[in-house]
């Protein structure tokens, strides 16, 4: 069946704004990549995740190969409060013990992603649910947390990953068809043992090793604020420095600034933080003259 294009949630001033300004952004970015990170904070109400499941839609029938990683930080946080289980978190990292690592499995790959899946297919995609098993994906290692304040030591972080090798043969299969692939953030060894991976840096190393035009990476801030509070619309590799050195960044801020300037090093040509509770973010980000949140600069 082939998908049916609905645009009838959308607003008839943004249909028109969008439409008006799409012809050179759909140009550019047909037959690219845009790897996307939708972040757990960004996934909010029902009406949000309706509205990102049809911009997915969309885009996929203009032609954009859309890699989609979610997260699912705080959906976790309240799975493990029902057993009563404290969250633990260092440098914006889940520490993970085996009992939180099922959680976290059952939580990503059961729940959000299986939603996700869903609702894209609901509105007429194709979505293919993914973790970092299925063909072999994401292979991974137990990461070594650096502690902070003492140098040369490191953290017990447990089930935490860091990625090996990203082998994107599968995402590719899936990207030739009409399908659009939802991955998990969760990383394997070849011992079979599962690894729970922050979901920016999933993103950050799949825009990588798929040239990706753009990787936009969606959360519950209008971008990367400085410690007065105020929205910075660009950011290079120096400033980010001085940003840390001031303290500025915080929390979950911290792997995926990281992450997110990787990618911009990389190569990757456009590389956002941007607000995911804005009604239809993707699209004006894709396919409008509006830069959204902050971006994220090699130099
Ligand atoms: N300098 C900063 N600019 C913006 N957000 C920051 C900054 N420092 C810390 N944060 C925090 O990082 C959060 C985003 O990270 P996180 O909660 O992990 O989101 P997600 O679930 O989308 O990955 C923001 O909501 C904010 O509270
Ligand atoms: C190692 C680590 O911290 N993993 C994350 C995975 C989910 C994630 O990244 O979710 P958000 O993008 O919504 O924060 C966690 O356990 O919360």
């Amino acid at each position: 069946m082939s998908p049916k294009l609905d645009l009838s949630l959308i607003s008839n001033e943004l249909k028109t704004h969008i439409l008006a300004e799409a012809l050179p952004h759909i140009q550019r970015y047909h037959g690219k990549t845009v790897v996307v990170k939708y972040g757990g904070n960004a996934m909010t109400e029902q009406r949000l995740k309706q509205g990102f499941a049809r911009d997915a839609v969309l885009l996929k029938l203009l032609g954009i190969n859309l890699v989609l990683v979610h997260g699912g930080g705080p959906q976790i946080d309240r799975a493990l409060q029902k057993i009563g289980k404290q969250r633990v978190f260092v440098q914006g990292i889940r520490v993970t013990d085996a009992e939180t690592m099922s959680v976290v499995e059952w939580v990503l790959a059961g729940e959000i992603q299986q939603e996700i899946v869903s609702l894209i297919n609901h509105y007429g995609g194709q979505a293919v649910g993914l973790t970092g098993k299925d063909g072999g994906l994401i292979r991974a290692r137990q990461m070594l947390a650096p502690d902070q304040e003492r140098v040369g030591e490191f953290l017990d972080v447990g089930h935490v990953g860091e990625v090996e090798v990203i082998n994107p043969a599968v995402i590719k299969a899936l990207l030739s068809g009409a399908f659009i692939p939802v991955i998990s953030p969760i990383g394997f060894d070849d011992d079979g043992a599962s690894y729970n991976l922050n979901a920016d840096w999933v993103a950050s190393r799949l825009a990588t090793i798929l040239n990706a035009e753009k990787l936009l990476i969606m959360t519950n801030i209008a971008g990367v604020m400085d410690k007065q509070g105020e929205l910075l619309t660009d950011l290079s590799a120096s400033q980010i420095d001085a940003l840390f050195a001031d303290g500025a960044i915080s929390g979950g801020m911290l792997p995926k600034i990281r992450a997110a300037l990787d990618a911009a090093k990389s190569g990757i040509p456009a590389v956002h933080i941007m607000d995911g509770r804005i009604e239809h973010s993707l699209l004006l980000e894709i396919l409008t003259e509006q830069s959204l949140g902050t971006v994220i600069r090699s130099h």
